[in-house]
């Protein structure tokens, strides 16, 4: 790191053991001949807290280190504890938001929402109660009874959001959950999220493109370079540290967005 990123602060491992500690992950597809390492040596500690945003080539592996963490896949070297807990499979410590909102068409908004807490079992009045408030957290109360096919893409992946958030998990992964929304709908996406991060206090580990959306939203920028996948930059975000309350017409005002997007800009080319 150096140039517009000098100010960035590197990010190091707390050692508290709370959280989602990475260490030394590996990932081979294939086998024999056609064996092929996308992922190499990832250490990785996530804290409570923390809005982490991945950028990094296309095929450098941020969507298999994402379905790792999620549990989806099994690293070939390497654990994952959270913590403290050794973590192998999907649970619910993990909630995961996809490009798709994936919501099931036969249900209402609100069943959508209410389905992972019908399938933990929980009392019917505490499911009421936490459908009821993640409708109104996103700004969903007035489309409760509606069906999926009745939503704009925006309130779909509101939705699916609040979803998984209301399964409680200890982290929430995104994978370019707004790519395929239209630029108005996806900034207003971006200020509704951040506006949760705060509220919930959630660490959230999100995937994008878009350089722009990495500098608004996070707390905390990882870029990553293919051949085989690995970390290359880690560092807190200058732009929001100490004031995650600054709008974003702040933040991209400042002479500091313009030197930062040209140093990730460099740092995501790997040609
Ligand atoms: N199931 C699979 N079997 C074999 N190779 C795979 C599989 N899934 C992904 N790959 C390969 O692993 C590499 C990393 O893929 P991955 O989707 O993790 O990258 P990515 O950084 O998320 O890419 P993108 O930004 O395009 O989504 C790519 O070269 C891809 O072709």
């Amino acid at each position: 790191m150096s140039g517009a990123a000098a100010a960035a602060v590197p990010v190091t491992s707390s050692g508290s053991g709370k959280g989602i500690l990475l260490e030394g992950i590996g990932l081979t597809y294939g086998r024999g001949a056609d064996a092929r390492q996308v992922l190499q040596e990832v250490d990785l500690q996530l804290t409570p807290g923390e809005f982490v945003v991945v950028l990094g080539p296309s095929g450098c592996g941020k969507t298999s280190l994402l379905n790792i963490i999620a549990g989806y896949l099994k690293p070939s070297q390497g654990s994952i504890a959270i913590n403290g807990k050794r973590h192998t499979r999907p649970d619910s410590e993990v909630g995961v938001v996809f490009q798709q909102a994936n919501l099931f068409p036969w249900l209402t908004l609100a069943r959508n929402i209410e389905f992972g807490l019908r399938m933990k079992n929980q009392p019917k009045a505490e499911r009421r109660e936490r459908v009821a408030y993640f409708l109104e957290l996103m700004g969903l109360t007035a489309s409760a009874r509606l069906y999926p096919h009745q939503l704009s893409g925006g309130m779909k992946q509101r939705a699916a959001i609040a979803r998984t958030l209301a399964a409680e998990p200890e982290i929430v992964l995104l994978d370019e959950p707004f790519s395929a929304l239209d630029a108005l709908t996806r900034e207003n996406m971006q200020i509704h999220l951040r506006e949760i991060w705060r509220k919930t206090g959630k660490c959230m580990f999100f995937i994008t493109h878009d350089v722009d959306e990495a500098l608004l939203l996070s707390s905390r920028l990882i870029v990553m370079h293919p051949g085989p996948g690995r970390i290359v930059e880690d560092f807190a975000n200058p732009l929001t540290e100490g004031s995650i309350s600054r709008s974003f017409n702040d933040i991209r005002s400042g002479g500091e967005y313009s030197s930062l997007r040209e140093y990730l800009v460099s740092r995501m080319d790997v040609q």
